[in-house]
Parts: structure tokens; C-alpha cells; sequence
């Protein structure tokens, strides 16, 4: 997977470089190209931002550079024969990041984050990426960051975390919270006993059905004590009559 990320703080995107994702890297699973919008400015200030028409606080991002930016990263994508790459500009107004939204852009070859700043972009930015690009606003959560450089880290982290070979153990994947629709159950490690503390005996009987009943009960009834309505979103029928009644 190819991804392009447009920012005005390059350097925000150093954890990249860092543990699985890091790694990725390394063995050419991902690649990751970092464009400065700054380079796409042609004053001596390299000005990205101006008042906002109509008035009110903060700046608005200019539209220029991000024309010119997104056109590179397009015309990039194009000479790599991808014809449409999918951009996601992490927006506090956009659709919410889900598991199955992370698992559809890990099926893309190409994805390109547009990084805003200050009041956000001007909406003209986008308007005009439509005519050429698939386009997704998403939010990672219901809270104001300062611009989308933290977003797009936890984005790319959760796309990459499930491309083949990122993660270590593919099937800790397949178990993670979300990914079967639930929140994962609690986890332990040696010692057996910590401070007064005992690791739930199932954990330690080696009965493996027994342990496998007992972690989706965890899970189960975690996810209805924080998170209801994702048990109300599972499909009919996933739970068991026992399991309902947890
Ligand atoms: C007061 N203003 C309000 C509008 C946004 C301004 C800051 N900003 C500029 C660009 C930008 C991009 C993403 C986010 C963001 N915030 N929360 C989330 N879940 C996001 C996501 N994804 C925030 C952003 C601050």
C-alpha cells in the first residue's frame, strides 16, 4: 500500500517510522510519502492561510497550494498506474472512523490524507478533489483536535495494523475489539498472583473451550456495560440465548 499524506508539519508524522508501522516500511508492505503543502506556495512566506470570507475567528487554509499539492499527489499516482487514489481528510465534521471503515481502506492500494490546520480548508479544496478522487471527510471521535496530523496517525495506523504481514500474530487481528463487533474481554500475563491479585482460574485450567467461553462472556459483557449499542448492532442471531442474558 502507497500512502501519500499532505501536511504542514511533515515532521508530525516521525512515529511513522517507529515500531510495526515502522517496520512495514521497511519490508515494502507500506510506503509512505510525506508532501510539505508549504512547497506548493509561491510567496516569499510560503503562506498556506488567509482570513475566512464572511468573517468570524481563526484562518481559513488557502485553496491554492492544496490544488497544486493534490494535483502532484495525483499526477504521482498516475505515473504508479493508480488511476483514482481515495482521499480521506480527517475533518471534527466528517463520518466516524469504525473498524469496517479501516478494513476498507486497508483493501486499497493507494490512500492519500489531506493534513488541515487553522479553521480547516477551504471547502472549494474538496469540491475540487471530488471531480478527480474518491473523497471521505472522516472523524476519529467526537472532540476538537488542533488540525488533522493526529487523526490521519491514527488512520494510517489502523489501516496498516491490518495489512497482511504488519502484525505478527494475523489471528490477534481477527480477535480485536471491533473487529468481531465487541469490545475485547481483560488480559493477563505472569505471575499468577500480583499483589494479592489472582489470574482467573480458567485462564490457567488449559481448557480451551472452556477459556474460549469464558474470554467472548468477558467480551460480551464488557461491551454491554460501556458500549450497549454495539450489541444492539450485531447482526440477528450472533448471540446465544445464554449469551443475551449476560
Ligand atoms: C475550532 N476549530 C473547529 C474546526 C477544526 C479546527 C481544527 N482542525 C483543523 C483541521 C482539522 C482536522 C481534524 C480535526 C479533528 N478534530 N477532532 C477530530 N475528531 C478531528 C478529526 N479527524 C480538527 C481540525 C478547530
Amino acid at each position: 500500500m502507497h500512502v501519500d499524506i499532505v501536511s504542514i508539519f511533515p515532521e508530525y508524522f516521525r512515529p511513522l517510522e517507529l515500531s510495526l508501522i515502522g517496520k512495514a516500511r521497511a519490508r515494502g508492505v507500506l510506503d509512505v510519502h510525506l508532501w510539505d503543502l508549504r512547497d506548493f506556495t509561491h510567496d516569499p512566506h510560503r503562506t498556506v492561510d488567509d482570513t475566512p470570507y464572511g468573517g468570524g475567528p481563526g484562518m481559513v487554509m488557502r485553496p491554492e497550494p492544496w490544488g497544486e499539492t493534490l494535483d502532484a499527489v495525483r499526477a504521482e499516482a498516475a505515473r504508479l498506474g493508480v488511476d483514482a487514489p481515495l482521499l480521506i481528510v480527517p475533518t471534527p465534521a466528517g463520518e466516524l472512523l469504525t473498524q469496517r471503515a479501516a478494513e476498507r481502506y486497508a483493501a486499497e492500494p493507494w490512500l492519500a490524507f489531506a493534513c488541515g490546520r487553522y479553521e480547516g480548508i477551504d471547502e472549494r479544496v474538496l469540491l475540487d478533489a471530488r471531480r478527480h478522487m474518491r473523497v471521505e471527510e472522516v472523524s476519529i471521535g467526537d472532540y476538537v483536535l488542533a488540525g488533522g496530523e493526529a487523526a490521519t496517525l491514527v488512520i494510517v495506523e489502523a489501516v496498516a495494523r491490518l495489512l497482511p504481514g504488519v502484525v505478527g500474530n494475523q489471528a490477534s487481528v481477527l480477535d480485536d475489539s471491533h473487529a468481531q463487533g465487541l469490545l475485547e474481554g481483560p488480559a493477563y500475563t505472569k505471575p499468577a498472583v500480583w499483589r494479592g491479585l489472582e489470574v482467573p482460574e480458567v485462564l490457567l485450567s488449559g481448557n480451551h473451550a472452556a477459556i474460549a467461553r469464558w474470554r467472548r462472556e468477558q467480551a460480551i459483557r464488557r461491551t454491554a456495560v460501556r458500549r450497549p449499542e454495539l450489541l444492539d448492532a450485531l447482526p440477528p442471531g450472533s448471540l446465544t440465548p445464554h449469551e443475551e442474558a449476560l
